[in-house]
């Protein structure tokens, strides 16, 4: 077994080549041409420059996501849309809720506004205008709870998750209940929250059993979990990585056929605590497998948490010359406070979509030494302090921290809920 208790690949910094890179993602200049760097066409164009150098962005607000078999398209106005669940609540932490960042560009004179497109052109020019959060407290959040959690408390959950903002919301797993006890109220949940609007609410399935309960219950979204590493595969879903991907083409091939997206999960894209390092190029192999069946999205899981940058650049690199960086998204567990610097450095390399669990909920019940998600509330913290788009409400979201950690008998692992409910009970001292 290795130790997993020094970060992991002080061994394996990026090469050169990868620092100098992202230098030049990060240099005020345009990105590099696809074939500069040999990524082909799965190099993503984030935001380029024009010739003037000013700050005007080229990116949406909020493309629109297009899933390989919809047929429909997406009303894009349900982004605006918010359940009212939080209305009869008062407010607890005061109205201040955001973070703090560089003033508005109306506010800042010729000379500052120059100043700071400089500065953002040299170290931010890689990060998008808006990123998807894809919430995931409701399943791996409440997964490795041991003390039952109501339904319904599960349930409002969900709706409070949705009325804060967020577009999509992991809500349950329709997993064996030998296995995961936790979430054997999956189909009750699902039955609950199948009309909820404004978000999508996809549900984890194993296999066809998981998949075909799962719409049975109305389930509209699934997503599919694989590992680059053979030991968790076997101790977390009882098979090989290749069994896997075989039950998982049965279910995106049924999928296909009934136009449900389907979300795919590497999972141990760092560490595993049983092999120890796995190579970039498994992680690469698995999540290129998972795309080419027809998952929409690929999420690249720090299951335990051991990643950093110096790790984490060169698997993304890995996986980025075989899946597009758009149809990525990373899901950091934060057990050795890595998270928040794993992110923006993803940022910073073309990823837009990030997982996170409202409070730090979470852990795998199968990765020993697991801690939680990274906080949804820092995550949205520290995006809106780069000026990042993420449509999610920051002083209701701290609400739902509130009322989850409250049901769950313990505080926050969020640091920002934490600092924002000391001091925003004099938010005029901010
Ligand atoms: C995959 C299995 C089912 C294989 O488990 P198995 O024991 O090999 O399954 P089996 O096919 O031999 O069947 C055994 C029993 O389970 C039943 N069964 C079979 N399938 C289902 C199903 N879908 N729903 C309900 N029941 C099911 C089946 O009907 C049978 O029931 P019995 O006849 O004994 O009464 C099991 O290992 C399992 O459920 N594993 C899930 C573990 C899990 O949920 N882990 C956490 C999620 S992954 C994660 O958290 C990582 C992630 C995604 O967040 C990213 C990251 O951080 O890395």
């Amino acid at each position: 077994m290795s130790s997993l208790e020094e970060p992991l690949g002080l061994d394996k910094l990026p090469s050169m080549s990868t620092i100098d890179r992202i230098q030049r993602f990060s240099s005020g200049t345009c990105r590099p041409r696809m074939d500069d760097i040999g990524m082909g066409s799965y190099w993503i164009d984030g935001r380029s420059c024009s010739s003037s150098n000013s700050c005007s962005d080229d990116v949406d607000d909020c493309p629109e996501e297009s899933f390989p078999w919809r047929r429909h398209t997406r009303d894009g106005s349900q982004n605006n849309r918010r359940t009212p669940y939080l209305g009869r609540n008062t407010t607890v932490y005061g109205s201040n809720c955001d973070s703090w960042h560089l003033p508005e560009q109306k506010s800042r004179s010729n000379c500052e506004e120059k100043d700071w497109c400089t500065v953002r052109n040299k170290f931010l020019a890689g990060i998008p205008k808006y990123v998807k959060i894809v919430e995931v407290g409701p399943r791996d959040g409440l997964q490795n709870e041991k003390n039952t959690v109501p339904t319904s408390v599960k349930v409002e959950l969900i709706h409070r998750l949705v009325s804060c903002g967020l577009s999509v919301v992991e809500a349950t797993s329709f997993v064996s209940p030998k296995w995961v006890p936790q979430l054997s109220d999956a189909k009750d949940v699902m039955k609950a929250v199948r009309e909820l609007e404004g978000a999508r609410l996809p549900v984890l399935t194993p296999n066809m059993k998981g998949f075909e309960a799962a719409i049975a219950a109305g389930a509209k979204e699934v997503a599919v979990f694989a590992s680059a590493s053979e030991s968790f595969s076997k101790s977390n879903i009882n098979c090989t990585i290749e069994e896997s991907l075989k039950r998982y083409r049965a279910v995106t091939d049924a999928a296909k056929k009934l136009s449900i997206p389907v979300r795919g999960y590497v999972s141990c894209v760092i560490g595993c605590p049983v092999e120890g390092p796995i190579p970039t190029s498994r992680v690469a192999y698995v999540a290129k497998e998972l795309y080419e069946m027809g998952c929409f999205e690929i999420s690249l899981g720090d299951t335990i948490g051991v990643g950093t940058p110096g790790t984490v650049v060169p698997m993304l690199e890995a996986v980025m010359s075989v899946v597009p960086a758009n149809k990525l998204a990373v899901h950091f567990h934060d057990t050795y406070g890595q998270s928040l610097p794993n992110i923006l450095i993803s940022l910073q390399m073309g990823i837009s979509t990030v997982d996170s669990s409202v409070a730090g909920l979470g852990g795998c019940p199968y990765a020993k030494g697991a801690t939680g998600n990274v906080a949804t509330e820092d995550v949205v913290y520290m995006l809106h302090g780069l000026g990042v788009k993420t449509n999610v409400d920051l002083t209701k979201l701290m609400l739902t921290g509130d009322f989850i950690s409250k049901q769950l008998g313990r505080p926050s692992n969020s640091k920002t809920a934490l600092a924002l409910s000391r001091t925003t009970t004099d938010a005029s001292k901010i």
